[in-house]
């Protein structure tokens, strides 16, 4: 079995059970474990009439290669791949102001679920990812994400550059964040249709992808660390964007 057809840890099985019930195969659940999360869990699952059963900790550690499974293993079906389609027929189809996270090569899961989870937590409607080299949707992305991973949708794109533009001809204003920018985050306008592009752990924005940016920004560092890591970045440049939109 591939590693990426097990979701593990109580609030990624939770989530996929409420939000994509048809994915969930079998669950496994820790002997003697009962709480009232557990319960919680059990009553969706047995709506869907997903099958349970109890396993020992070692047989939960095999499961998710590992991982932090709190006691709770599910398997599941891999989650549909959207591309650069489905990105277009969602911006379409959307009635609300268009806000957008892109993300140029992140290849840590813990930075990816970290980012789904500000994510979802900022009202994106959508991140958008370079197909190659990037990570995808692995359990350990679910289980950081804490649920995220299955409500905001991740888009898997072939060209970066090119979906840029596309974004950019449906009115979208897309916002670099550099560290070298000479214009702070602060003094940027985020209030109308927003993309926000965020770099790679080690190389940042690649070439293309910053020149594809309608600006770049910075978020002023006081200390002598040279760049924040990419989720704290990118939390920062969403809620900076939450809060524009609230007070305009
Ligand atoms: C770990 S940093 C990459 C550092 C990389 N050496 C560089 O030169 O960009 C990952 C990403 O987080 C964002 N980031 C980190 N610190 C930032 C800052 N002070 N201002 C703006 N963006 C920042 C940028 O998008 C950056 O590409």
């Amino acid at each position: 079995m591939k590693k990426q057809d097990m979701t593990f840890g109580l609030h990624a099985v939770e989530a996929v059970l409420k939000h994509s019930p048809e994915r969930v195969i079998e669950m496994w659940v820790l002997q003697g474990r009962d709480d009232d999360r557990l319960t919680a869990i059990f009553e969706i699952a047995a709506q869907w009439g997903v099958s349970i059963q109890y396993a020992s900790r070692k047989a939960l550690d095999d499961k998710s290669a590992g991982g932090q499974h709190q006691g709770i293993v599910a398997k599941v079906k891999p989650a549909k791949v959207l591309n650069d389609n489905d990105l277009h027929a969602m911006l379409d189809s959307a009635e609300a102001t268009p806000f957008l996270l892109i993300l140029d090569g992140v290849t840590d899961p813990h930075n990816l679920g970290a980012c789904l989870r500000n994510a979802d937590a900022a009202g994106v409607q959508g991140i958008i990812v370079p197909k190659d080299n990037s990570v995808g949707l692995t359990p350990v992305v679910s289980k950081v994400a804490c649920g995220a991973a299955e409500i905001v949708p991740l888009y898997q794109v072939t060209n970066l550059a090119r979906t840029m533009r596309s974004l950019q001809e449906k009115g979208i204003w897309i916002i670099g964040a550099a560290g070298e920018a000479d214009c702070e985050l602060y003094q940027a306008s985020l209030t109308g249709p927003l993309a926000i592009a965020m770099g790679a752990e080690g190389k940042g924005l690649r070439r293309l992808t910053r020149e594809s940016c309608d600006t770049l920004v910075s978020i002023p560092m006081a200390g002598s660390v040279s760049s924040l890591n990419v989720s704290v970045a990118t939390g920062i440049c969403l809620f900076e964007a939450v809060r524009q939109r609230l007070v305009n």
